[in-house]
C-alpha cells in the first residue's frame, strides 16, 4: 500500500477526528465557521415579521404574503386591523393584575408597533392606566426582574466621554423628541434609579398614540449616575450601577456632556423633556438649558399648564375669575411651585396685577408646615417667592381653616394627607371646593374620588393624578377627572416640532392651557368635569399643538416657514396614524 492511496481512503471514508463519515451532512454544525451574531435572508419575510415596525400577523394579505416571502410563515387565515384589537382586548382583560396586562401590552409593542398604538388609541380610557399612571410606577419598581429585552437608551457614567458615540448606536437618526430620567423622583414612589426607565418610555408611548409623534421619531433615555435606593443596591438583580447617586461637579459633567451630544446628533429642534428628576436638579437644569435648547420640565411646566387650565375651566362651575380664588399646595416642589408660578403668571397677564400681588393669594405648605417669611432664609430657591406674612402653622388643616382657601392642590407625594377633617374643612369654608390630588401613582394620591366626594357631601370638584372610577354618593353618580401632565405635553410637544420652534417660553405653556380649557365642553361640565375625556385625546392634542405653533409664530421662535393657514388641520395632517400600510 502506498500513502498517495491511503489518503485517498481516509478522506473518502473517515473523519479527521475518527468518527463516522458525515453522510448528512450535519456535522456541519460543528464546523468552525465565520461567527456574526445576526443573519439577515433577503428572500424569507421572516425578519419582517420579527419587525414591530413592519409586522402586521395575520393582517398581511394573500398578495403581500406571496411578494414578501411570508408563505408558510403564517397560518392561512388572513383578519383585519380591527379583529386583530378585538382579540388583543380580549387578550388584555383577561389578565386581572395590571403589571400582567401591562406586560402584555409592552410584549405587543415589541412585536407589533401599529397594532399597539391601535389599540391604545382605541381604547384609550381603559388602556392609559396600563401604560401609564398607575401601573407603570409598579412596573417602574419592577424593572429588572420583568423585562427581558432592554428598551430605550441607557447612559451611565460607564459612558462618560463617550456619550455621543453611545446616541450613534440608537438604530434611529431623525430624532424629533427625548424624553429623559435620572431616575432620582419616580413618580411619587422615590428613587428608583436606572429602573426609571418606564418612565420615558411610557411618556413617549403617550407622545405618539395621544400626540401622534411618530414612534421612530421618540427616543427613552435614561441617565444612571447610580441610586440611593439601599434596597435596589442590595438587590442582585438591579440593572443599574451599584453605587450611591454621584452629585455636584461629577454629575453637572456628565448632564452637560449628554446636552452637547444630543444637539450636536440631533439639532437646534430635537425636543428634550425633563422627566421625574428630584428637584435639587430640576429647577437647576431647567435654568441652565432654556435659553440654549428646546428643553421643557414636564413635571414643573407640563403639570403647571394642565392644572391651570382645570382651574380656568372649574371657573365656570364656581364662579369668579383667578383673583377672586386663594389657593393652597400641600407640596412645595417641582409639581406645586410650577403650578403656583403659572397660576400667578396668568393672574398677572389677565389683571395687570404685578406678579408679587398675585403671589399673595396663593399659600403652600412642604414638609415643615406652612412657608412663611419667617422660613426665608432656609428656604430653597424655588420657594422663596411664596414665603408670605404670616405666623408658623405645621398642620394642613390649621393652614385651611386660617388661610381659607378656595382651592386645595396635592403635590406633596404622600398618600392619604387629604384626610376627613381636611376635606371637611375645605367643605365648610366653600360651597363648591375645589380639591386636586395630582400625586402619582394611585397609592401616594392624597384622598380618592369617594374621599372627596363623600367627606365633602358631594360638593367638591375633583380631580386627581391618577385615575379613579366614577363614585355613587346620595344617588348621584360623580365622574372624577383626571388631572395629568399626560393632557399637555403630546400636543405641547407636536406644536414645537411642526412649527420648528427652537426654544419653550411659559407663554407657550399658557397657550397650551388656554386650548386644553377651550376643549371642555357644556356637557363635561354638566357632569361636574374641568378636563374633557381622554377619548377625545387627538382633537384636543391638535388645538393644544395648534394654539402652542401659533404662539410660537407670533414670538418668532418658529423656524419652519411660510406658517401653514391651518394649523389645527395642519397638526392633524402631522399626526402618525397606527392603521396599517399596504406594502407593494
Ligand atoms: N398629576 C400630574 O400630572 C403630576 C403629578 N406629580 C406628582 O406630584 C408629586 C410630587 O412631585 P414633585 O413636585 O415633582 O416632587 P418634589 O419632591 O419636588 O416635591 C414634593 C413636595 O412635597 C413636600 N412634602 C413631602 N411630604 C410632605 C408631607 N407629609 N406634608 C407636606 N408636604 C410634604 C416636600 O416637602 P419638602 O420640600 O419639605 O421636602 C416637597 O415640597 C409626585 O407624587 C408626582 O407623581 C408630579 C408631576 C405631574
Ligand atoms: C405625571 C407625572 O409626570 C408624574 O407624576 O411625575
Ligand atoms: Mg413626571
Amino acid at each position: 500500500m502506498d500513502g498517495g492511496s491511503m489518503v485517498a481512503d481516509i478522506d473518502d471514508n473517515v473523519t479527521s477526528g475518527g468518527g463516522v463519515r458525515d453522510v448528512y451532512g450535519e456535522d456541519k454544525a460543528s464546523e468552525d465557521r465565520f461567527v456574526t451574531p445576526w443573519s439577515v435572508s433577503v428572500a424569507s419575510g421572516y425578519t419582517m415579521l420579527r419587525d414591530p415596525r413592519f409586522n402586521k400577523g395575520l393582517a398581511f394579505t394573500e398578495k403581500e404574503r406571496d411578494a414578501h416571502y411570508l408563505r408558510g410563515l403564517l397560518p392561512p387565515t388572513v383578519i383585519c386591523q380591527e379583529t386583530q384589537v378585538k382579540k388583543l382586548l380580549r387578550h388584555i382583560r383577561q389578565y386581572q393584575v395590571p403589571l400582567h396586562k401591562y406586560m402584555a401590552m409592552m410584549d405587543l409593542q415589541e412585536r407589533n408597533e401599529r397594532l399597539f398604538y391601535k389599540l391604545l388609541l382605541d381604547h384609550v380610557e381603559e388602556l392609559l392606566p396600563v401604560v401609564y399612571t398607575p401601573t407603570v410606577g409598579e412596573a417602574c419598581q419592577k424593572y429588572g426582574s420583568i423585562f427581558m429585552k432592554p428598551q430605550g437608551l441607557y447612559i451611565s457614567l460607564k459612558e462618560k466621554g463617550r456619550i455621543l458615540e453611545v446616541l450613534g448606536n440608537w438604530p434611529e437618526k431623525n430624532i424629533q423628541v427625548i424624553v429623559v430620567t435620572d431616575g432620582e423622583r419616580i413618580l411619587g414612589l422615590g428613587d428608583l434609579g436606572c429602573q426609571g426607565m418606564g418612565i420615558p418610555v411610557g411618556k413617549l408611548s403617550l407622545y405618539t398614540a395621544l400626540g401622534g409623534v411618530r414612534p421612530s421619531a421618540c427616543l427613552p433615555i435614561t441617565i444612571d449616575v447610580g441610586t440611593n435606593n439601599e434596597e435596589l443596591l442590595n438587590d442582585e438583580l438591579y440593572i443599574g450601577l451599584k453605587h450611591r447617586r454621584v452629585t455636584g461637579q461629577e454629575y453637572a459633567e456628565l448632564l452637560n456632556e449628554f446636552m452637547t451630544a444630543v444637539k450636536q446628533n440631533y439639532g437646534e429642534k430635537v425636543l428634550v423633556q425633563f422627566e421625574d428628576f428630584a428637584n435639587h436638579n430640576a429647577f437647576d437644569l431647567l435654568e441652565k438649558y432654556r435659553s440654549s435648547h428646546l428643553v421643557f420640565n414636564d413635571d414643573i411646566q407640563g403639570t403647571a399648564s394642565v392644572v391651570l387650565a382645570g382651574l380656568v375651566a372649574a371657573l365656570k362651575l364656581v364662579g369668579g375669575n383667578l383673583t377672586d380664588h386663594r389657593f393652597l399646595f400641600l407640596g412645595a416642589g417641582e409639581a406645586g411651585t410650577g403650578i403656583a408660578e403659572l397660576i400667578a403668571l396668568e393672574t398677572s397677564k389677565r389683571t395687570n396685577l404685578p406678579l408679587d400681588e398675585v403671589r399673595k393669594n396663593i399659600w403652600l405648605v412642604d414638609s415643615k408646615g406652612l412657608i412663611v417669611s419667617s422660613r426665608k432664609e432656609s428656604l430653597q430657591h424655588f420657594k422663596q417667592p411664596w414665603a408670605h406674612e404670616h405666623e408658623p402653622v405645621t398642620e394642613l388643616v390649621e393652614a385651611i381653616n386660617q388661610i381659607k382657601p378656595t382651592v386645595l392642590i396635592g403635590t406633596s407625594g404622600q398618600g392619604r394627607t387629604f384626610t376627613k377633617e381636611v376635606v371637611a374643612a375645605m367643605a365648610s369654608n366653600n360651597e363648591k371646593p375645589i380639591i386636586l390630588a395630582l400625586s402619582n401613582p394611585t397609592s401616594q394620591s392624597e384622598c380618592t374620588a369617594e374621599e372627596a366626594y363623600t367627606w365633602s357631601q358631594g360638593r367638591a370638584i375633583f380631580a386627581s393624578g391618577s385615575p379613579f372610577a366614577s363614585v355613587e354618593y346620595d344617588g348621584k353618580v360623580f365622574v372624577p377627572g383626571q388631572a395629568n401632565n399626560a393632557y399637555i405635553f403630546p400636543g405641547f410637544g407636536l406644536g414645537l416640532i411642526m412649527s420648528g420652534s427652537i426654544r419653550v417660553l411659559d407663554d407657550l405653556l399658557l397657550a397650551a392651557s388656554e386650548a386644553l380649557a377651550s376643549q371642555v365642553t357644556q356637557e363635561d361640565y354638566d357632569k361636574g368635569l374641568i378636563y374633557p375625556p381622554f377619548t377625545n385625546i387627538r382633537n384636543i392634542s391638535a388645538h393644544i399643538a395648534a394654539n402652542v405653533a401659533a404662539k410660537a409664530y407670533e414670538l418668532g421662535l418658529a423656524t419652519r416657514l411660510p406658517q401653514p393657514k391651518d394649523l389645527v388641520k395642519y397638526a392633524e395632517n402631522s399626526m402618525y396614524t397606527p392603521a396599517y400600510r399596504s406594502y407593494r
